[in-house]
């Protein structure tokens, strides 16, 4: 189907599946789109309050959605803006791989080694209960971290490839946590998307 699909795993795991592929985009096309995207987006640096103490979240991120939505999460709320030419490119091939339709795509930039997302699950009420989330990922490789939240050995990782879509489907989002850990190696900077569908459309 595609040139560049050559490998594909598929993690099975209780109470979660997982599927990754290393190069959905070739490495000529996710250059070009790491570069676009860095530019095109005006990214949000956004405050997060933990236990009542706030603090800058240690990574940008932009929201997009083909209608009027909104996304609340750590006491953020995030409002949509519309899809532009390079992420509906991006949209259409993840749709046609996973066969699956998002409304949205959350973008997450990550500068450098300092830059994280610590564990969390995607379990907000506007994602529904049949959260399928497909993550591409471009520029430099960071680690996915994930563990169940009872089952203390299923602690896994795998390491994000520029070009690279990882498709989280099943309880994944109830049972397991996941995160994107600081690094002190030296790295450059890094944009994930994640596709998503919200269901608040009508707000
Ligand atoms: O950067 C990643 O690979 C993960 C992003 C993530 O978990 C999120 O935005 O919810
Ligand atoms: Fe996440």
């Amino acid at each position: 189907m595609d040139l560049f699909f050559t490998d594909k795993r598929h993690l099975k795991l209780p109470n979660a599946e997982l599927i990754y592929i290393p190069r959905l985009f070739s490495k000529q096309e996710s250059d070009a789109f790491f570069k676009c995207i860095k530019s095109e987006t005006n990214w949000q640096h956004d405050d997060i309050t933990i236990f009542g103490k706030t603090y800058k979240q240690p990574r940008l991120t932009a929201l997009f959605a083909t209608s009027t939505m909104s996304y609340k999460y750590s006491n953020i709320t995030m409002d949509a803006l519309p899809f532009s030419p390079t992420l509906l490119e991006i949209k259409n091939r993840v749709e046609s791989i996973s066969n699956h339709e998002f409304n949205s795509v959350l973008i997450n930039l990550y500068r450098d080694g300092n830059d994280s997302n610590s564990w969390h699950a995607d379990n907000e009420k506007e994602l529904g209960i049949n959260r399928f989330i497909a993550s591409v990922s471009f520029g430099a490789e960071r680690l996915f971290h994930f563990k169940h939240q009872q089952l203390k050995n299923e602690r896994h990782k795998i390491n994000l490839e520029h070009g690279s879509l990882l498709i989280m489907k099943g309880e994944m989002q109830h049972y397991w946590k996941h995160q994107i850990a600081k690094t002190k190696k030296t790295v450059e900077s890094r944009i994930n998307l994640t596709f998503r569908t919200l269901i608040n459309e009508s707000n």
